[in-house]
């Protein structure tokens, strides 16, 4: 795909008014307000770089990170030095800055971003105290009295010297800042940051490369605080280690959770709300209370715990509800995705040859030999702890078979990661459903499609990849249509019923133009009405040549889709054959003691109370 579509005509919607009128009302507060409250502005303009980097770290991609102010100490520090005793100009001062942060971080990352849990948040204190002290320690860097007399930044002929024009240089980096976290978190992939908060499984299984897509968010995070350290060094005209210490570190991130860590504007929200209020508070605590001292961190502190009991989104999402929304923009139809060659119905897809998954002293998958072919659907059954979910892991390259071989579309993946066996065209839905319920259908959907696309993280900052974009947002249409859940495309996925749910991750899974479609438990949970309308969408793409494994516990619905059956005992292979043969079995009627094989389970009308759930809880 080379061609570029050109873009959809802008439209000037409510939102986009109500966007230009902040701008306007932006441009003039530096001219209208007291000198003060300008300087003040500038500062929460430039806190509210560094928290838009937080937010695509911490909101986005769920990476808690309190060492952000040291990121901004490097590039205050490295224009300080550079301009004061090198004579740099502050613009190469700001390259220089930006070079050695993302040095930095990107070693940091390489080293800790592989922890999990609390350990990274940890690992972040850890960083943050450390650079303090370097800067602190270190004489050349002035020590704790830091480094004064830094040059003004100079604009063409304009030196910046007033703190009016100062908060110009500020708003417009914050503008491109925000300009550029907004165009990512709409492309592909921002679609991927989104998805590995649902868990390293969830991202792979759509060919994102988890580790690399984290070092490069904390690398771009740390950018965007290094950038706000040389706004806030030729600001003050003078740098100390003191603002970017720990303390400031952790400012930012209560900045982020009162505004909303989420959302972009919710940064520059929280960043407005709490300096000014520390500002206010600063004033006003000591003489209500008749004593100085810093009183204002024992409330944010409140604030902060406040916040997270009844608004754990953040202030910013009250806001924005009474906003004017926008609906999403679809591009032009370009160039489609080249289709992916099919093998030939009847042609062997997946062989699993002799597999031997062992946990410790447990063998759960004990010798299994199976084989798939292109154009059938194979049902993989058997009762609880059989090993079918063990299975299942293996042939999607989520765990390693311990011995045995697993060979898909001619390729040994019996040690291949999920991102490559998906690459070779395989796609899977989840056993708990894994949407982004914040998000619509169509972008859900989108994110199947991620491992047909090309396009980085600079070229989606820039907006580069409309071209892909757009067919992409057309190929997840196409499926939506297909899967009978065209019309509510620009609805939000919270908002659909755990049967549409389902469905929606089937869509999700064909954006991939997969040859093989691995469905795990798709009926758990659902009505009897949904599981119908499940099995006739199955038997519909069965019918348009899709090969379907899927794993399932509904006998009913089982016995009367499938074309062939695998049934697993204890990690071995107790039987194979024809929905038929295998409701003759009498070693299969034995493991399934006490269930039914030939009457359905369920009837309409008596489907247990609270089945049906949503999607908010369940992504
Ligand atoms: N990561 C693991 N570590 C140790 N044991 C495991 C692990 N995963 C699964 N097992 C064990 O392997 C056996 C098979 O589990 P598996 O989840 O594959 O069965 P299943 O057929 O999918 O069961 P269910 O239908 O209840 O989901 C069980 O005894 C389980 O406890």
């Amino acid at each position: 795909m080379t061609a570029r579509t050109t873009a959809a005509p802008a439209r000037f919607t409510p939102r986009t008014a109500l966007g230009a009128s902040l701008l306007l009302v932006a441009l003039a507060l530096p001219l209208v307000l007291p000198l003060f409250q300008v300087t003040l502005l500038t500062n929460v303009l430039i806190f509210s770089v560094v928290v838009v980097g937080l937010v695509l770290l911490t909101g986005v991609i769920g990476l808690t990170s309190f060492g952000q102010a040291a990121f901004m100490g490097v590039g205050g520090y490295a224009t300080a030095i550079l301009s004061t005793r090198y004579g740099w100009s502050p613009w190469l001062g700001l390259l220089a800055g930006l070079t050695l942060t993302g040095l930095v971080a990107w070693a940091l990352g390489l080293l800790t971003l592989r922890m999990q849990g609390h350990y990274l948040p940890l690992a972040t204190i850890a960083w943050g105290i450390s650079l303090y002290y370097v800067f602190g320690n270190t004489p050349a860097l002035g020590g704790f009295t830091g480094i004064t007399d830094i040059p003004p930044v100079r604009l063409l002929v304009w030196e910046l010297t007033s703190p009016r024009q100062y908060a110009y240089l500020a708003l417009a980096a914050l503008l491109l800042v925000l300009w550029l976290a907004g165009h990512l978190l709409s492309s592909r992939v921002g679609r991927a940051m989104r998805a590995l908060r649902g868990g390293p499984v969830v991202a792979e299984a759509f060919g994102v490369n988890n580790f690399r897509l984290k070092v490069e968010v904390f690398v771009l995070s740390a950018l965007a605080a290094a950038l706000a350290g040389w706004l806030y060094a030729h600001s003050q005209r003078f740098v100390n280690p003191t603002p970017f210490g720990i303390n400031a570190g952790i400012e930012y991130l209560f900045m982020g959770v009162v505004g909303g860590i989420q959302y972009l504007l919710g940064a520059v929200f929280g960043a407005a709300l709490i300096t000014q209020l520390r500002e206010v508070l600063q004033d006003f605590l000591p003489r209500l209370i008749g004593a100085q001292g810093n009183f204002e961190v024992i409330f944010f502190g409140v604030l902060v715990i406040l916040t997270l009991q009844f608004a754990r989104r953040g202030l910013w999402p009250l806001v924005e509800r009474l906003l004017p929304q926008d609906r999403l923009r679809i591009l032009p139809p370009g160039p489609a995705f080249p289709e992916r060659p099919k093998p030939a119905p009847g042609t062997p897809l997946l062989s699993v040859q002799n597999a031997v998954k062992q946990f410790g002293g447990l063998r759960a998958v004990d010798d299994v030999s199976f084989e798939l072919r292109a154009g059938e659907i194979l049902g993989l059954i058997g009762p609880n702890g059989a090993g079918k979910s063990t299975m299942f892991n293996l042939i999607t390259g989520v765990n390693p078979a311990t011995s045995g071989q697993i060979t898909f579309a001619g390729q040994d993946i019996s040690r291949a990661g999920a991102g490559t066996i998906h690459r070779l065209g395989l796609s899977r839905t989840f056993q708990h459903v894994h949407l982004l319920p914040e998000l619509t259908l169509l972008e859900n959907t989108m994110m199947g499609g991620y491992a047909r696309g090309r396009a980085g993280m600079v070229q989606s900052m820039l907006h580069l990849e409309r071209a892909e974009e757009a067919a992409l947002q057309h190929e997840a249409l196409r499926q939506l249509q297909r899967v009978g859940l065209g019309a509510q495309a620009f609805d939000l996925a919270g908002n659909l019923a755990l049967g549409q749910q389902r469905i929606l991750e089937v869509a999700r899974a064909l954006v991939a133009d997969p040859t093989l479609l691995l469905l795990d438990e798709p009926a758990a949970g659902l009505r009897y009405g949904e599981k119908q309308e499940l099995s006739a969408l199955l038997k519909r793409l069965r019918d348009e040549g899709v090969t379907i494994l899927i794993v399932e516990h509904d006998m009913d619905l089982v016995m009367n889709l499938v074309d062939r059956l695998v049934v697993m005992n204890y990690g071995q292979k107790l039987a194979q054959g024809s929905p038929a043969e295998i409701r003759e079995n009498q070693g299969v009627r034995e493991a399934y003691l006490g269930v039914d094989m030939t009457e359905p389970q369920e009837q309409p009308g008596h489907n247990p109370p609270g089945q049906e759930q949503r999607a908010g809880g369940a992504a």
